[in-house]
């Protein structure tokens, strides 16, 4: 699982706002990770298929997100990494890419449990959270004990 350390110093997802006049949100959201991934996204590029959720959020202005999540092959995401440094956002609204540890180590935080001690923006924290869960990339009663070793 792949997000980005955005130019606020908060993570989340790769993604942005999108003009309806300028085609479908897939195509929309996929010119925003040519901006922001570089030349290795287009293996990351979103279909229909690769959706999963939507939110609203009315303050401090009205925005309708919308979640995709795209699996990839390990040599497709090592290839989108080494291109991301050629991004036309990189350094600017993309600070670098980081990989989510899917694992908790012996200590009881180190792992995912500190990694979701971030500070996340907007929702992206239970994007992440459910991306992880609705792909089975890891069981749920592994994640609620991430979730509340976090809290702890
Ligand atoms: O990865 C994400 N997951 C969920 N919500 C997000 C994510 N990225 C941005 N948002 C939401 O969209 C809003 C605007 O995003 P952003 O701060 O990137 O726009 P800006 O670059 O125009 O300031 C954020 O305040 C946040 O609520």
């Amino acid at each position: 699982m792949q997000m980005q350390m955005r130019f606020d110093g908060r993570l989340g997802f790769p993604g942005g706002f999108i003009d309806p006049k300028d085609g479908s949100l897939e195509e929309g959201l996929n010119r925003e990770l040519t901006e922001e991934l570089g030349p290795g996204a287009t293996a990351a590029y979103v279909t229909e298929n690769d959706y999963i959720s939507s939110w609203v959020m009315e303050n401090p202005q009205k925005i309708e997100g919308h979640f995709y999540a795209k699996q990839m092959s390990l040599e497709d995401l090592e290839h989108l990494e080494e291109g991301a440094l050629h991004a036309k956002d990189h350094g600017l609204e993309v600070m670098g890419l980081v990989r989510v540890p899917l694992y908790t180590l012996r200590d009881g935080i180190g792992g995912l449990p500190a990694f979701l001690c971030n500070n996340f923006i907007g929702k992206a924290k239970e994007q992440l959270l459910e991306a992880l869960g609705c792909l089975g990339l890891m069981p749920q009663n592994k994640l609620e004990e991430a979730v509340w070793a976090s809290q702890k």
